[in-house]
């Protein structure tokens, strides 16, 4: 019997500025009860320019909505221009940041030696890496989708600890299901989460495996978050979309529910 803890996550992408960020936030906090933290995690992952805003109203009203970046420098510091270092979202108290979204690596050519690197600058400053992999539709279609998303989770994972990666989050995000509409079935999502908990078990070893949460992403939405959530190897969504409607995501965290 899984002891993982749900995790739902929005991933705001480029959308909502600092002032729409507090206000959806606040209608989050204000819908969101006792019962559902304690039976789910509840993260956003605003913009940049949004997080010391909602650090602010977060830490402020001390409310248990977690937060965190869409993705963070491989460096350190220094004359890297428009780059945003862990260390800047440690000192806002981040507790997440997605890595390696597809839309990284679509639009910024991201590949798996940063991923790597990304990964491990996180964890370097205490943040909990969303890994992001998933395959694109002529890789499903020639059905490589599984040995695909292994690859990006081999070399996503190349000499990170193990006492690190077993606190780690992965999203699996079909890059044909996300924003689409399109939702891979959920055995299909099975098939390829229990497969990354399998390869975890053979890189590290049962125990690690056991531990990390691993989410599915793409078009999740009420309607078809509470099938997906009754896959053994699905411990959460990353919701793209659906998390800016604020009573769509609670919905989404109320999935036993739907
Ligand atoms: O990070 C979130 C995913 O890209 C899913 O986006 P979506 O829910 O809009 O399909």
């Amino acid at each position: 019997m899984t002891t993982r803890t749900p995790l739902m996550a929005g991933n705001w992408k480029m959308n909502l500025n600092h002032l729409e960020a507090i206000a959806h936030v606040q209608k989050l906090a204000f819908a969101l009860t006792e019962k559902d933290y304690e039976a789910v995690e509840v993260a956003v992952l605003p913009p940049f320019t949004d997080l010391r805003s909602v650090q602010t109203l977060i830490d402020g009203d001390k409310l248990k909505i977690k937060y965190g970046a869409q993705d963070v420098s491989s460096h350190e510091s220094g004359a890297y221009t428009g780059e945003i270092s862990g260390a800047m979202l440690a000192k806002l108290n981040c507790t997440y940041v997605a890595i390696g979204h597809s839309e990284r690596r679509q639009y910024h050519g991201e590949d798996e030696p940063l991923v790597n690197a990304k990964v491990k600058a996180a964890f370097q400053h205490g943040l909990t890496p969303i890994l992001c992999v998933g395959e694109e539709l002529e890789v499903r279609e020639a059905g490589n989708h599984v040995a695909h998303t292994l690859a990006q989770v081999d070399g996503a994972l190349k000499d990170v600890p193990q006492k690190d990666v077993a606190t780690i989050v992965v999203a699996y995000e079909p890059v044909w299901a996300i924003g689409t509409g399109k939702t891979c079935g959920e055995e299909d999502a099975q098939e390829v989460c229990g497969a990354i908990r399998g390869r975890i078990r053979e890189l590290y070893d049962e125990e690690t495996a056991e531990a990390v949460r691993i989410q599915y992403g793409g078009s999740v939405k009420a309607g078809n978050v509470a099938k997906i959530m009754a896959q053994p190897d699905i411990d959460g969504a990353l919701v793209g979309g659906a998390s800016l409607d604020a009573e769509e995501f609670v919905k989404i965290v109320r999935f036993r529910d739907q």
